[in-house]
């Protein structure tokens, strides 16, 4: 690994309750992540993928074990705290985008600018910079129903990078786009994140997104395992 870990997991597992039956989904996951690094994690419908990320995000917590996130062990720290990391450190891209729909497209990718307390010049600065980054310079006041899937998930993509956070979480972005769309979703992704030196972990189900990743994981019987070492 050449650049110092900005994201280490720790001998994580996790359960799931299902009618008094326990069913373990994540069971004793190590990984460390590098600054810049962009990790693409596979795995069967069902693995635990998402349950994974949402650990990361500090939006569940495991059962057992340690994720730490530029030095801070994030289940140690408090809600408020957590949040706080979230706000600051973390972009997420979802599958099915979750932009708001009464907002605009200027709004929405600036809100984890308003929420982490930028100033309204700040804010229209930064926004205005990466919508020409994402090739959206003129949908400004455009609101979410106005726009295309693609040009959906290109603003979610700008709400996940605008705040400059220290890794980026992507479950399934192209999951709900048809090929060339999810093709071009992943330049603008893959190319964004490298450009802010951005570290990326996305979720896929498309090998062929998942080559385009510096490194390629998958998640089976809970664990996992390294697939190779391409370069893009
Ligand atoms: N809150 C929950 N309570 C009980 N079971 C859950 C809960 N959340 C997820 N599961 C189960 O845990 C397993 C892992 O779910 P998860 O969504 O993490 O899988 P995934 O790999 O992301 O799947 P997909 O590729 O289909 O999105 C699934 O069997 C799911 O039904």
């Amino acid at each position: 690994m050449q650049n110092k870990p900005l994201l280490v997991i720790e001998e994580l597992y996790h359960s799931y309750q299902e009618g008094g039956d326990s069913r373990p989904i994540l069971n004793g996951i190590n990984l460390q992540v590098a600054e810049h690094e962009c990790i693409a994690l596979l795995g069967r419908s069902g693995s635990g993928k998402s349950t994974l990320l949402n650990m990361l995000a500090g939006i569940d917590t495991p059962q057992q074990g340690c994720i730490n996130i530029m030095g801070q062990a994030i289940h140690d720290l408090s809600e408020r705290e957590r949040t706080l990391l979230r706000r600051r450190h973390i972009g997420f891209v979802y599958q099915f985008f979750n932009l708001i729909p009464t907002l605009t497209v200027a709004e929405n990718i600036g809100l984890p600018l308003e929420l982490n307390g930028h100033k309204e010049r700040e804010i229209k600065k930064l926004v205005g910079l990466i919508l020409s980054d994402i090739g959206l310079g003129n949908r400004w006041n455009a609101y979410p129903d106005q726009l295309s899937g693609g040009e959906q998930q290109r603003i979610a993509i700008a709400r996940a990078l605008v705040h400059n956070p220290a890794i980026v979480l992507a479950d399934e972005p192209t999951g709900n786009l048809d090929a060339e769309t999810g093709e071009h979703i992943m330049r603008i992704l893959l190319g964004l994140s490298k450009q802010l030196k951005r570290t990326l972990i996305i979720v896929t189900h498309s090998l062929e997104v998942a080559e385009k990743a510096d490194r390629i994981l998958t998640l089976n019987d809970g664990t996992l395992s390294t697939h190779g070492d391409p370069h893009w």
